[in-house]
């Protein structure tokens, strides 16, 4: 299968329990909750997202014929010497391109792959790290994972909702926009009152890099 991938770079994971490790992040293009049209926004089912995914023409992105293609380009742009490499699978949304011959050619590159998901498509096998990231009202298919990122606040999205699910992590991320400082605040208080609940900051935003 070919693959469109919006961007592909080599960075620190900003969030969530991997943060601060390096890592190829490859962005696909495409999501199934919102098209990327700033005129669409307003009636998508997840309207808060801080990331352009339509097309192929980031640093690094394209149009890639086959996995090879794909796993030798995430290959090439991992810059460590040493270390486990890994690659972040975003977008977008990944799972909806994602597929048994990617994570196979992935995996023969020495790559531990994880994903950026927003959990309402059921994950090929042979992820290594599973991020779901409920989106709204949006019905998850996808229960149990290494880590629950849950963007806070969201009116119909409570953290009491996925508290219950079979997940080793969950996280509170303070949802970024003009209220980015009070829901930070909120998320702090939080996380204070439900200790299962750590925080994620989104320190590649604070940092400067991408
Ligand atoms: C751009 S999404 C791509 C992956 C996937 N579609 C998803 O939603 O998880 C990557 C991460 O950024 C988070 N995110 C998107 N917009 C955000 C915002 N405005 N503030 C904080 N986190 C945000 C998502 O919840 C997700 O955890
Ligand atoms: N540094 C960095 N870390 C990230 N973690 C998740 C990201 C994403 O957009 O999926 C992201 C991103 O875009 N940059
Ligand atoms: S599901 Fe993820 S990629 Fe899609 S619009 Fe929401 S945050 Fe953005
Ligand atoms: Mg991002």
């Amino acid at each position: 299968m070919a693959y469109a991938v919006k961007e592909l770079f080599y960075t620190l994971q900003g969030e969530g329990r991997n943060a601060g490790r390096a890592a190829v992040f490859c962005r696909f293009a495409g999501c199934n909750l919102w098209s990327g049209r700033e005129a669409d926004r307003a009636s998508a089912i997840c309207r808060f997202c801080d990331t352009d995914f339509v097309g192929t023409d980031g640093d690094g992105g394209g149009r890639f014929a086959d996995a090879a293609a794909l796993a030798d380009a995430v290959a090439a742009a991992w810059g460590g010497d040493g270390g486990q490499r890994l690659v972040v699978m975003t977008g977008g949304e990944p799972l909806l391109q994602l597929d048994p011959p990617l994570i196979d050619a992935l995996h023969a590159h020495g790559f531990e792959i994880a994903v950026e998901t927003n959990g309402t498509i059921a994950p090929p096998p042979g992820i290594d790290w599973l991020c779901v990231s409920p989106k709204s009202t949006a019905t998850l298919a996808v229960t149990s994972g290494d880590e629950l990122k849950l963007v806070y606040p969201q009116a119909d999205a409570l953290p009491d909702r996925f508290a219950g699910l079979d997940f080793r992590h969950f996280l509170l991320q303070p949802m970024d926009g003009p209220d980015v400082a009070a829901n930070t605040r909120a998320a702090i208080a939080y996380c204070l009152d439900h200790p299962r609940w750590r925080l994620s900051v989104q320190t590649h935003k604070q940092l400067g890099i991408r």
